[in-house]
């Protein structure tokens, strides 16, 4: 296990699925962060080096007296899979709220596809290429699920947002069945299959989920590691915060304990005993 900060630097799982599910299907849109990010990729040692889709650099975030992040910093490379664990207040909704423009820091810098994104309002930070999928999921339940994708698209060409669609439902073929279903008829796994879904369809570099598990049966929670992961084979790099370590164990790259605001360990699952995982969260 490394001790403290700067988590790696997010090389391992970095592009291996060029060329699969939504990425067959993009049209010449959204994709353009991530075409930077291959044409920055050089030549460190003879290794390919990728950057980043999010670097955190040294974040502290106060609420007034009370400081919910202290000098954070943590990667995550594009096609990555990276887990923030930590019981309750340990600053985890702070840190994705704080990446999304709804939280101003105190001091840090926080990159998205190489874009620093600190100051800029929510909106201008999800153009730069952040996807967050907030916790209670939020689908629009009066909409159908294709209606749901679609308002996920942010994108005023239909033709484009149907190619969108069209990749989403071959990536996740259970939405595809339940395409003209209504959001809030789904089961609390189809639901949060659409809220990963809508977030993709955006195109974003880096789709950040809030406690993904919660609410769902153990089943539906190998689901989601599943879809997941089949997020990230289409390119995107995964930031999940979870309590549910054995989630967060499985399903990552690597994993970062945060305990009262600071990060207390990180590692890949290998460097990550669960026991070990246990005596920081008790
Ligand atoms: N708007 C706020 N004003 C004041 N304090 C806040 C605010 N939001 C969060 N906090 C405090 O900041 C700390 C981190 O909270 P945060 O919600 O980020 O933790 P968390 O790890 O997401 O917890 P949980 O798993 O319970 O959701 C906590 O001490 C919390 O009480």
């Amino acid at each position: 296990m490394r001790p403290d900060r700067r988590a790696g630097l997010g090389q391992g799982g970095a592009n291996r699925h060029p060329g699969r599910g939504l990425v067959r299907s993009r049209g010449a849109g959204g994709l353009s962060g991530r075409r930077d990010l291959r044409r920055r990729r050089g030549s460190r040692g003879g290794a390919a080096v990728t950057a980043p889709v999010l670097e955190v650099r040294d974040l502290t975030v106060r609420y007034g007296h009370v400081t919910a992040l202290e000098d954070v910093s943590l990667t995550v490379g594009t096609g990555e899979v990276v887990a923030v664990v930590g019981p309750n207040g340990a600053g985890k909704t702070t840190l994705l709220r704080t990446m999304s423009g709804l939280v101003k820091p105190a001091s840090g810098g926080i990159s998205i596809a190489g874009r620093d994104v600190v100051g800029l309002p929510a909106y201008r930070v999800a153009r730069a290429g952040l996807a967050h999928v907030p916790e209670g999921r939020g689908t629009v339940a009066p909409l159908t699920v294709e209606d749901n994708l679609r308002l996920g698209a942010l994108s005023e060409n239909t033709r484009e947002t149907d190619r969108r669609i069209a990749g989403m439902y071959e990536v996740f073929p259970a939405l595809g069945r339940l395409k003209r279903r209504r959001a809030g008829l789904l089961s609390g796994g189809e639901q949060q299959m659409l809220v990963v879904a809508r977030g993709l369809m955006s195109q974003p570099s880096l789709l950040a989920i809030d406690e993904p598990s919660m609410g769902l049966a153990p089943i539906m929670v190998r689901e989601l590691v599943g879809m997941l992961r089949r997020a990230a084979e289409t390119g995107v790099g995964v930031l999940i915060v979870e309590q549910n370590l054995a989630l967060a164990t499985q399903l990552a790259d690597r994993a970062l304990i945060l305990v009262r605001g600071t990060v207390r360990a990180s590692g890949s699952r290998g460097e990550l005993p669960a026991d070990l995982l246990e005596e920081f969260l008790a």
